[in-house]
């Protein structure tokens, strides 16, 4: 079989590339093998990467072993629980794009025959994937793992993680919780390397690699700090090396049916709203676009039979206890919500499904005859507010939240949220919106824990809604629907919304409803004025240019 990187090796015009190739250490014996690209995020700021040079090591470790030559290279990432709440979440989405760019320009530059991605935490996994589908060729994800959970003083109770502080800070703030306690949270609740140890986008996206067929199993769900997760990124290596041989590209596994899985097991294990718009934008990058009528249409007919963190008092690590996604795809395949004509890194499905799927454990992992609810954890919206959609986790909503009315309390930066929260100007039975910070407005689409928090924390997740055209974290929990298309900058109706106005967030129904006569709204639009750009130069001048909304995935047209 011809290798790619035989057009940098092969002739008398490749000896310049040879004698670079040999500056690197490749011996005459090494030249003849597949080149493996291993794409590493790894740095010192995100506590989910600070663990992916041993990681790294292992996957050249399987690579040489299987008779390849491995070349690490770096790309960046954004910690989005440092970024949170401050000018840095601009640039957290727009990270995934841009580690999308540097892995199509790292790999195409250098001709590689086959790729292992190390990624982990939120943007850098998908950002990662949708590089790899422009490449495409032979690839296996390995990711460093999530972190254990914290515990509480004298080890029992409820697990803590980074929610515990998120959630602490709007305690303090209310007086429900002393700053000595969050000082003890603050030293215990992440207490290793890995991505933070609930269900949140980290995790979700590395569990959606092993839906998505391109990683193996236990990818999403072995902790960082075991020793099992060397062997799996051993064992990625070698992987790859197999499929370079067999010519099994990315394309050929990341296709619609692959999608359409991942969906699944999406609204089954409850992952984070952002694998809405990272799906979404996988599908398109894929070439099998998806619309949010296909997350409505799944969450229609998919059970949520796994409750972790922050729908539930359980950490990820109880998933991976009774046998991880491959328990919870095992159930779904089951239950006929599969498509078995999907081919994964191990092979097809049908056999993956008969090999490495144990029985659901009917507790953690729930079965269809049990399950949370007959209906998927995420749930799409629309009305008036979102005409192109809207997306909320329901799974981590209060039932007596689930249709809410209630008066606008509007603001137009997270700031400006924050500040009327803080100043328990928000009260029970207000509506939240916050607006301008979507893809185009943010611009970034920033995440908004720290306001949820900030109303968990204060008690009032049980009688105050929040909609935005931002975004959410996986740790956000309550009555909080994000995404809202079109985004205010680009005049959608929420741009309309005027403080005090009658909204109804009807999370049962589907619907955000604007309580507002169709001539005034008519009116209001004809006196709305797009707002001017934040910015003239850099990344998020460029990036407002290109984006997408929201329901179309954010992805750079
Ligand atoms: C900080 C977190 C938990 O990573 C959040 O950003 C998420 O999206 O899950
Ligand atoms: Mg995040």
């Amino acid at each position: 079989m011809e290798l790619r990187s035989e057009q940098i090796k092969q002739g008398v015009a490749r000896a310049p590339h040879r004698s670079l190739l040999k500056a690197d250490g490749i011996t005459d014996e090494e030249m003849g093998r597949p080149f493996i690209a291993v794409f590493n995020a790894r740095n010192d700021i995100i506590p989910g990467h600070t663990n992916l040079d041993k990681i790294a090591e292992a996957v050249k470790a399987g690579i040489y072993m299987a008779g390849g030559v491995p070349f690490e290279i770096s790309t960046i990432g954004v910690c989005d629980g440092i970024a949170m709440n401050h000018e840095g979440m601009h640039y957290s989405l727009v990270s995934r794009e841009t580690i999308a760019d540097s892995l199509e320009c790292a790999v195409q530059g250098h001709a590689f025959d086959g790729l292992v991605c190390i990624p982990n935490c939120d943007k850098i996994v998908p950002g990662m994937i949708l590089g790899a589908l422009r490449v495409n060729i032979p690839t296996v994800f390995v990711s460093g793992g999530p972190m254990l959970p914290g515990v509480q003083p004298g080890g029992c109770g409820p697990t803590t993680d980074l929610n515990t502080l998120f959630d602490g800070a709007g305690k303090v703030a209310a007086g429900l919780m002393t700053e000595e306690e969050l000082a003890y949270f603050e030293d215990t609740a992440c207490p290793t390397c890995g991505s933070c140890s609930g269900m949140f986008t980290a995790n979700s996206m590395n569990c959606l690699c092993e839906a998505l067929g391109i990683a193996l199993p236990g990818n999403g769900t072995i902790p960082a700090v075991y020793s099992e997760r060397i062997r799996l990124a051993k064992h990625a290596g070698m992987k790859v090396m197999e499929l370079v041989q067999k010519d099994v590209r990315i394309r050929d596994i990341v296709n619609g049916a692959a999608v359409s899985n991942a969906i699944e097991c999406d609204m089954a294990f409850g992952g984070s709203t952002n694998t809405v718009l990272h799906l979404t934008a996988i599908a398109h990058a894929a070439g099998c676009p998806i619309a949010m009528d296909d997350w409505d249409a799944a969450s229609a007919r998919t059970p949520h039979l796994v409750k972790l963190q922050p729908a539930g008092p359980r950490p990820l690590i109880d998933l991976y206890h009774v046998g991880g996604v491959p328990a919870v795809m095992g159930e779904l395949g089951k239950l006929g919500l599969l498509d078995e004509g999907a081919l994964t890194c191990m092979g097809p499905l049908p056999a993956y499904l008969a090999d490495c799927c144990p029985e659901a454990d009917g507790e953690v992992c729930r079965t269809g005859e049990n399950p949370y609810s007959a209906a998927g954890a995420l749930r799409v919206l629309h009305g008036n507010i979102a005409p192109d959609g809207a997306i909320v986790k329901k799974a981590a909503v209060d039932s007596s939240m689930l249709c809410h009315t209630g008066p606008a309390r509007v603001f137009d930066s997270e700031e400006e949220a924050c500040a009327a929260i803080d100043g328990g100007c928000i009260v029970a039975g207000d509506v939240v919106v916050i607006r301008y910070e979507g893809p185009k407005g943010g611009p970034g689409m920033r995440e908004m824990l720290t306001p949820t928090s900030a109303i968990c924390g204060r008690g009032l997740s049980t009688s105050v809604a929040l909609i935005t055209d931002g975004r959410f974290s996986g740790a956000t929990k309550g009555p909080a629907v994000g995404h809202v298309s079109p985004e205010a900058a680009a005049g959608g109706p929420i741009a309309l919304i005027c403080e005090g106005d009658t909204v109804t967030v009807d999370i049962e129904g589907g619907a955000l409803t604007l309580h507002v006569s169709d001539e005034e709204l008519a009116r209001r639009r004809e006196a709305w004025e797009p707002p001017a750009p934040k910015h003239d130069y850099g990344v998020l001048s460029k990036y407002a240019k290109l984006v997408s909304s929201a329901d179309k995935g954010a992805i750079i047209l």
